[in-house]
């Protein structure tokens, strides 16, 4: 499943050599950093909503708007999904109690 996530980062970077009035991420890209950002905030309170009524449906709705904002804001920076899930991979089997009283030594 996380071809989608490679093959959309695959798009996303194409979109960088496209014209705002043709693309949605290339407008976002257009518009720059802030405008991507209130993306996120939006689709994350967004998500918090849909959580708060219980409506499961549109959860899965406004996490993926979520995400791929995210996706696209990883692309601004010159990131890759790869990053996020390889860092996944790095805590993976590690207790998420014991990584935080390490951080606190
Ligand atoms: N996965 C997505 C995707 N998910 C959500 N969205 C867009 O994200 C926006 C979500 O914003 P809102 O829900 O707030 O809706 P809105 O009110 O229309 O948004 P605003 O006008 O407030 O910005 C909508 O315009 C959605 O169409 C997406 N737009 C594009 N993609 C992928 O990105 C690819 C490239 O898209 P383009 O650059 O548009 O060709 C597409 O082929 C898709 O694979």
């Amino acid at each position: 499943m996380s071809e989608v996530l490679t093959e959309l980062a695959v798009i996303l970077e194409q979109r960088k050599q496209e014209s705002a009035e043709s693309s949605y991420v290339a407008s976002l890209y257009a518009k720059g950093l802030d405008t991507i950002l209130k993306k996120i905030g939006e689709e994350a309170t967004e998500t918090v909503i849909a959580a708060k009524d219980g409506n499961k449906e549109q959860i899965i709705y406004e996490t993926a708007d979520l995400w791929f904002h995210c996706m696209v804001l990883l692309a601004e920076q010159g990131l890759h999904p790869d990053d996020v899930l390889n860092e996944l991979q790095r805590r993976f089997g590690l207790s998420g109690l014991k990584e935080k009283a390490q951080r606190q030594k």
